[in-house]
């Protein structure tokens, strides 16, 4: 896509599949007999990932192996895309602390893979923040299996570490997301993780600004990162009152039936004789609070808890509104934005401020490193760190809007910002200097 023009939101491309890597115990062949010993929950259980131990502790979730999580809740808040509850499944009577996932959310930007046992696949999700108390947790919407709404009463605390909630888009073709959209509350899925992203938190630093331009699904980092930096949870160390930094959301969709939790569109008005009357007028849709979906009232929510800090824009391909230069600009200049400029310049060699360090980065797991920020203060009353662009979806918005990841040697590297946010900061010299551009 060319980097000046507005880019379409379509790029629904999916993410490189993973398939599961079996320990020496079972020999694989021919696919489809193992598939059906896979079938079984105990052949499951021999699964490792290649090269590395299982972790022999009794969390609920590890990297090396596959723990079994039951379906409570399912719910479709759009025609392709549907929130999946699942809760740990040895848990018999309360919640369950699981130490790995409540890193993973002081962490910030986290995934989990779930596998498809038949076809030995895997594929990562993104658990979305936990929603807000009942009755806010009420399941609406119908049930993509064309029975009724499925949805367990009180399954919904919000706080428990081992339910997880994830939205997820059926994709034309798919494999992973057509097996999850075809299961039931009740039916078992199969996780390991966490594996962890991005540390947003250490990143920004003391700066205030993390703007996400999001595609489709891409909106579940988003909502991680603003959980991990404005909500006002210990753990996460995160200052919080006139400090708190802000997270603008650039939210993109094909659908206006995707632009979940949006209260007000653009729509255009036609013309009358003579051409008088015409142009655009704005509709706010009918906010009956039960018939939202619980995303929606989830994103409402977030405004109202956060006001000014958190912020979401829509963009919807159908109604031909697409996040272009000028929007990013418009983000640019904001007053908040522009009277952040007491940052001092990243030091280049800085590994967590600096864009070339960024730009050769092996992988987005800041988890594993070691080294310090490598910044200096200039003056009394700077403050170090970077203002974040973040960009996630699928792979072909990522490239329109920053550029390709660029694989080397096995890894998936960050490589140079290009699309439509590079050729910005070629065209405005010294403007985006503060910004890291972070592809997820
Ligand atoms: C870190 C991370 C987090 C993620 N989080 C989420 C999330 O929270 N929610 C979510 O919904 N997704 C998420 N994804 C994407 C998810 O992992 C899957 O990629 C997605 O669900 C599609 O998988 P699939 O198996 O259904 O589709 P695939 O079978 O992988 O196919 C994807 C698309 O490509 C097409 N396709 C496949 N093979 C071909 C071919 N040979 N030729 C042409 N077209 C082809 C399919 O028709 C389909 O449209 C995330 C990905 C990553 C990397």
């Amino acid at each position: 896509m060319h980097a000046t023009s507005a880019v379409s939101n379509t790029m629904e491309t999916h993410f490189q599949p993973q398939p599961l890597q079996p320990t020496g115990q079972i020999s694989i062949s021919p696919r489809w007999a193992l598939a059906a010993l896979l079938f079984s929950g105990a052949a499951l259980a021999t699964f490792r990932l290649a090269g590395s131990a299982a972790d022999d502790d009794d969390d609920i979730i590890n990297k090396a192996s596959f723990s079994a999580f039951t379906i409570t809740s399912k719910e479709q808040v759009s025609p392709t895309a549907f929130i999946l509850s699942i809760r740990v499944s040895k848990a018999a009577g309360g919640p369950v602390d699981s130490q790995r996932i409540g890193q993973a959310w002081a962490h910030g930007l986290w995934s989990v893979e779930i596998k498809q046992p038949q076809l030995q696949i895997a594929r990562h999700y993104t658990p979305l923040p936990p929603p807000p108390p009942p009755p806010f947790t009420k399941s609406v919407g119908g049930d993509p299996n064309g029975g009724k709404a499925q949805a367990e009463a009180g399954s919904g605390s919000g706080c428990r570490d081992d339910e997880l909630r994830f939205l997820i888009r059926k994709m034309d073709g798919g494999e992973m997301s057509n097996y999850l959209s075809k299961l039931r509350v009740g039916d078992q899925v199969w996780l390991r993780g966490p594996h962890l992203g991005f540390d947003v938190g250490r990143r920004l630093g003391e700066a205030r600004d993390v703007v996400f331009l999001a595609g489709g699904t891409g909106i579940a980092p988003a909502l991680q990162a603003a959980h991990r930096l404005l909500d006002s949870r210990p753990s996460t160390g995160v200052a919080v009152g006139d400090e708190k930094p802000t997270v603008s959301i650039m939210w993109a969709n094909r659908r206006a039936v995707d632009a979940l939790g949006r209260e007000q569109r653009q729509i255009p008005v036609r013309k009358g004789w003579f051409g008088l009357g015409g142009g655009a007028k704005t509709e706010t849709p009918q906010r009956d609070e039960g018939n939202q979906s619980s995303f929606a009232r989830q994103i409402l929510s977030m405004k109202k808890q956060h006001g000014k800090h958190f912020d979401i824009s829509y963009f919807v391909d159908e109604e031909k509104s697409f996040i272009s230069a000028k929007d990013l600009v418009a983000i640019l200049s904001r007053p908040q934005t522009t009277a952040s400029s007491g940052l001092a310049s990243p030091a280049k060699s800085c590994p967590w401020h600096s864009a070339t360090s960024v730009a050769r980065l092996p992988n987005d797991n800041d988890a594993e490193r070691v080294s310090d920020c490598s910044c200096k203060r200039t003056a009394p009353g700077d403050r170090l760190g970077a203002e974040l662009f973040c960009v996630s979806g699928p792979d072909g918005f990522i490239e329109a809007y920053a550029g390709p990841k660029r694989w080397q040697e096995g890894n998936e590297m960050q490589g140079a910002v290009q699309g439509l946010l590079g050729s910005m900061k070629k065209s405005r010299p010294g403007e985006m200097d503060d910004w890291l551009v972070l592809k997820l």
